[in-house]
C-alpha cells in the first residue's frame, strides 16, 4: 500500500474519503479539473467580493457529521448562519423562521474545502479523461493526453455523469453512475452599492423562476458592502433556459428577484451568472458509495445518497471505509 491512491475530484466528497484515508496512514494524490477545491462548495473571487455561487450553506443529521461539523465549527472554519428567513408562494411573502442549524465556511464558502485540502497532494486544472488498470497497477490520463500513475485504487468523486465516464473499467458501476440524472441550476449574483430597504436575508421560493434567494452580508465574516444576493432559478426553469445568454439570464431573474422581494430594486451595480450543469442528483439514493473492491475502483459523491454537502460528506467517508476494509 506504498503506491498512492488517486482521488479524482477535490470537492466535499473527494475531499473526505481523502482525509479519513490518509488519518489511516495511506497515501493519497488529488486530481481536479478546476483551479481550486471545493468544486459545487466553490467560492467566487469578484469585483463585489467573495460569492458563494454554488451550495449557500448545510444542515447537519448524522450523528457523524455531527461531529465533523463540531470539530471544523471549533477550528474555526464554520459558523453558524442565522439568517431572517421568509418564504414565497403565489407571490405573497412572509417571515418564515425555524430552529433548524445551517452552518457557512468563513469568511467564504470554499473555506472548510480549502481547509480540508491543508497540504494534502493535489493537480489542479488536470481534466481526467480516461482511469485504465496497467499489468499491476491503475493509471490515469489528462485532457492534455498526460499520463498520471501508478496508483494502487482509485476514488472517483465527481458528480454521476462525469463519474459514468471514467468508470469503464467496472461496467456495472459505469452504468448505476449513468443510470443518475443530475438537474442543473442557474445561479446569479445581483450587487447593489446601497443597502435594499428589506429585512429578507435569506428564502425559500415557489411559483418562480426562481427557487431561492440569499443576502451574502448575513452570512458571518462577509463584508458588508455592497449588498449582494445570490439567486438560485429553479432547476425546470434552469433547464428550459440552459442556453439563454448570460445576459438575458440576469435579467429575467433580476426581475423574478425585484417582483417577489417587496421593495425597489435598481439595476445592480455589479451582476454575473454562472450555469451549474450538474447542480443536484434528480433524487436521492441510498448507496453510500459505489465500490469493485477486487479491482479497487470506487465512486463517490452527494448522487450516491442525498443532494447536500452532508450527503456528499458520507459518501467519502463511505469510499474510504470500503477501501480500507479491502485493504487489510
Ligand atoms: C447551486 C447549488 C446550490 C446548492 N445548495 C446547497 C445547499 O444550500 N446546501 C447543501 O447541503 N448542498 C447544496 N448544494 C449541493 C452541494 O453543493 C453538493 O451536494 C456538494 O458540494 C457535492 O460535493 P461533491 O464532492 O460530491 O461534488 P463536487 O462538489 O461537484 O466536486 C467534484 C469535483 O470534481 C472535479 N471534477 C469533475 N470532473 C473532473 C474530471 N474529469 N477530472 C478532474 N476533476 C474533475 C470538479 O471540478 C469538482 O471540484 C448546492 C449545489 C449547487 C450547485
Ligand atoms: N439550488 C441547488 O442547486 C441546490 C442543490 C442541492 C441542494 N440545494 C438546497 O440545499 C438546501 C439544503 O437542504 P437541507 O440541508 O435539507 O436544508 P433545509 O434548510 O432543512 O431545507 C430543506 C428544504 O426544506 C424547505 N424549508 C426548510 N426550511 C424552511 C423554512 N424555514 N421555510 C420554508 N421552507 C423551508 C425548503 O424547501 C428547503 O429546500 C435546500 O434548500 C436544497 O434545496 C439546492
Amino acid at each position: 500500500m506504498n503506491t498512492p491512491i488517486a482521488i479524482i475530484g477535490s470537492g466535499i466528497a473527494g475531499l473526505s474519503a481523502a482525509t479519513a484515508l490518509t488519518a489511516a496512514g495511506l497515501h493519497v494524490q488529488l486530481f481536479d479539473k478546476g483551479r481550486g477545491s471545493g468544486g459545487r462548495m466553490a467560492s467566487k473571487r469578484s469585483d463585489a467580493g467573495d460569492l458563494d455561487l454554488g451550495a449557500q450553506y448545510f444542515t447537519a443529521r448524522d450523528r457523524h457529521f455531527v461531529e465533523a461539523v463540531q470539530q471544523w465549527q471549533a477550528n474555526g472554519w464554520l459558523a453558524e448562519w442565522k439568517p431572517a428567513l421568509y418564504q414565497s408562494q403565489g407571490g405573497q411573502l412572509s417571515p418564515s423562521p425555524d430552529t433548524q442549524l445551517r452552518f457557512v465556511g468563513v469568511p467564504r464558502m470554499s473555506a472548510l474545502t480549502r481547509n480540508l485540502l491543508g497540504e494534502l497532494p493535489v493537480t489542479f486544472a488536470c481534466r481526467i479523461t480516461e482511469v485504465f488498470h496497467g499489468e499491476q497497477h491503475w493509471h490515469l490520463v489528462d485532457a492534455d493526453g498526460q499520463s498520471h500513475g501508478p496508483f494502487s485504487r482509485v476514488i472517483i468523486a465527481i458528480p454521476a455523469p462525469q463519474a459514468a465516464a471514467l468508470l469503464s473499467a467496472a461496467p456495472k458501476l459505469a452504468a448505476t453512475a449513468a443510470s443518475v440524472a443530475m438537474d442543473p441550476v442557474w445561479s446569479v449574483a445581483l450587487a447593489f452599492a446601497k443597502p435594499l430597504a428589506t429585512p429578507v436575508e435569506g428564502c425559500f421560493v415557489q411559483d418562480s423562476p426562481l427557487d431561492w434567494l440569499a443576502r451574502n452580508r448575513s452570512k458571518p465574516g462577509r463584508s458588508a458592502s455592497p449588498d449582494t444576493w445570490v439567486l438560485h432559478a429553479s432547476s425546470a426553469w434552469s433547464r428550459q433556459h440552459l442556453d439563454l445568454p448570460r445576459e438575458a439570464v440576469i435579467e429575467q431573474l433580476r426581475c423574478a428577484f425585484a417582483e417577489l422581494i417587496g421593495c425597489a430594486v435598481p439595476e445592480a451595480d455589479f451582476s454575473l451568472a454562472h450555469r451549474w450543469l450538474y447542480a443536484r442528483p434528480a433524487q436521492a439514493h441510498q448507496w453510500g458509495a459505489l465500490a469493485d473492491a477486487d479491482l479497487g475502483l470506487y465512486a463517490c459523491g452527494d448522487w450516491c445518497l442525498s443532494g447536500r454537502v452532508e450527503g456528499a460528506w458520507l459518501s467519502g467517508q463511505e469510499a474510504a471505509r470500503r477501501l480500507l476494509e479491502h485493504a487489510v
